[in-house]
């Protein structure tokens, strides 16, 4: 059975083809992995220079004790660019022993892409995700319509990941006038699940690592112990692919909402709050951050006070999740650095904090907001890899609040109007970002968390 992979970013190695791998060595399976780029840079093409192997190196708290194990990922037979080799894409979509297509392409690749909708049947210029995979399919159906059903499973951090990439194809389908043939076939033989993944792979181990004596490995990727992919979908999946072969933690539910919250709020949003304020009072990591004596209880009174209410999980199940999320983070092995994790926050935020505050609403979360206080704080300077849209927005408000043309508290109303303007921030949390804002400015970010996190001074560094 061949696996179809979009995307060799650090967490598609560390995470689908160690499961791969970890089905093959140790579950008697025969999976094999072709990687196609997806957009057009060289990253494939290096791995395959590699042989398509890597090493996966797994470390973390596990049970009470320290863990580690390396895997060495042999699946991967192929790689390819859609832009350099579009014969060999086509190809590979003519392969009836493709069953599974699996992908990551951040949240910024499920999106609709007029410019390829435009190609008709230019097929091979199309330069998005969607595209690809449209295309990729259209060459299935009119050469091996009977291969078989064929499963995707995106694993981009987005809610409904597989529908809105099968409405995705549906349109593009529409755009290059395939036809109702087609809508039909893809909707009876390709099946697109929805899939929520976790695990913190924060890129390359601190180590150098090597193949096997004397060989560098150019490409490893460190993970953590703990993995979670939850699907939505037919279980007939494993007749294909054989996730339940092993201990994998892979789970089928009918409804991953609830999962998907947990994850996001506990997990993402204090990771995108903490990566804001810690950077704020300058800390560099995330095992750093929850072990500080300000930053640390303000991290779990957000948690407790502020998003464990929020959740509609039984609470057995929340203190479950945020015990082993609070060891996550302190895995000792993982230099999971808070400037990684404020990459792009302006996106970020919005999504991963934004439900909380809406579910707060007029209650308020005075704790949450000072995350957002913290990352506004940040932009004052320069330094932040974030949109440069978004960034010149921001950096004009400051200029405005530097002439007295506008107050802290009327910056931070407009930024969430604004730029971060994705979700419609209820006015108490816009009034608390404000407030925290203008103390930030006048006593210091320590200072300021020491208040909003209720720790004495003379207990606090
Ligand atoms: N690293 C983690 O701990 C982790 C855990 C769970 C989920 N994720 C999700 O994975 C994503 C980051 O992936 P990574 O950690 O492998 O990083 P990475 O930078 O190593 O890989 C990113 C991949 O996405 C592709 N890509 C980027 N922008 C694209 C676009 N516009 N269209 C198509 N492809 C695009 C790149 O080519 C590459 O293959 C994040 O969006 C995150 O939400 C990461
Ligand atoms: O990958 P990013 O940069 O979007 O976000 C950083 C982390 O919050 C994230 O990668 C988590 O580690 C991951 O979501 C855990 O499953």
């Amino acid at each position: 059975m061949r696996v179809v992979q979009f995307g060799e970013g650090v967490f598609l190695r560390g995470f689908a083809d160690w499961m791969f791998q970890r089905l093959n060595a140790e579950a008697g399976a025969d999976i094999r992995v072709t990687l196609v780029q997806p957009r057009n840079s060289d990253g494939v093409a290096r791995l395959m220079a590699q042989g398509g192997r890597w090493t996966v190196v797994q470390q973390g708290l596990h049970d009470g004790a320290e863990q580690s194990r390396r895997t060495v990922i042999e699946c991967v037979d192929s790689g390819l660019n859609t832009h350099t080799n579009p014969h060999g894409f086509a190809a590979l979509a003519r392969d009836p022993q493709v069953r599974v297509v699996v992908s990551n392409t951040t949240e910024a690749g499920i999106a609709w892409s007029e410019e390829d909708a435009g190609l008709g049947d230019r097929r091979a210029e199309v330069r998005s995700f969607p595209g690809k995979l449209t295309w990729f399919l259209a060459e299935r159906f009119a050469t091996i319509p009977a291969a078989g059903t064929l499963f995707v499973l995106p694993v981009e951090l987005i809610a409904d990941n597989g529908s809105t990439l099968a409405a995705l194809v549906r349109r593009m389908a529409d755009a290059w006038g395939l036809g109702p043939e087609f809508q039909a076939w893809l909707a009876d033989q390709v099946i697109f699940l929805d899939t929520l993944v976790d695990r913190i792979v924060p890129g390359r181990p601190s180590r150098p690592v090597e193949l096997a004596p004397g060989v560098p490995d150019a490409f490893p990727v460190q993970v953590e112990w703990f993995h979670s992919w939850y699907l939505r979908g037919p279980r007939e999946l494993l007749d294909v692919l054989p996730l339940d072969a092993l201990d994998l933690n892979v789970r089928f539910v009918s409804d991953l909402r609830p999962y998907r919250d947990l994850k996001v709020r506990v997990l993402n949003a204090l990771h995108s709050a903490m990566a804001a304020a810690g950077t704020a009072i300058g800390v560099e990591s995330v095992a750093e951050a929850v072990d500080h004596d300000v930053l640390g209880p303000w991290l779990r009174r957000l948690l407790d006070e502020e998003i464990a209410p929020t959740l509609d999980l039984p609470a057995d199940e929340v203190a479950d999740f945020t015990a082993a999320t609070w060891d996550r983070y302190r895995n000792p092995f993982i230099h999971h650095r808070l400037e990684s994790i404020l990459l792009n926050s302006s996106a970020k935020i919005p999504a991963r904090l934004g439900d909380i505050a809406l579910d707060r609403g007029e209650e308020g979360s005075p704790l949450l907001a000072f995350g957002v206080a913290a990352w506004l704080h940040l932009t004052r300077g320069a330094g932040l890899s974030d949109s440069p849209e978004v960034l010149a927005a921001v950096a004009g408000l400051w200029e405005r609040v530097a002439s007295g043309d506008l107050t802290v508290e009327e910056l931070a109303a407009r930024v969430l109007a604004g730029p971060m303007g994705a979700v419609a921030w209820p006015q108490p949390f816009v009034a608390e970002v404000g407030s925290h804002l203008a103390r930030i400015g006048t006593a210091g970010p320590l200072t300021a968390l020491r208040a909003v996190a209720a720790v004495e001074a003379t207990a606090a560094r």
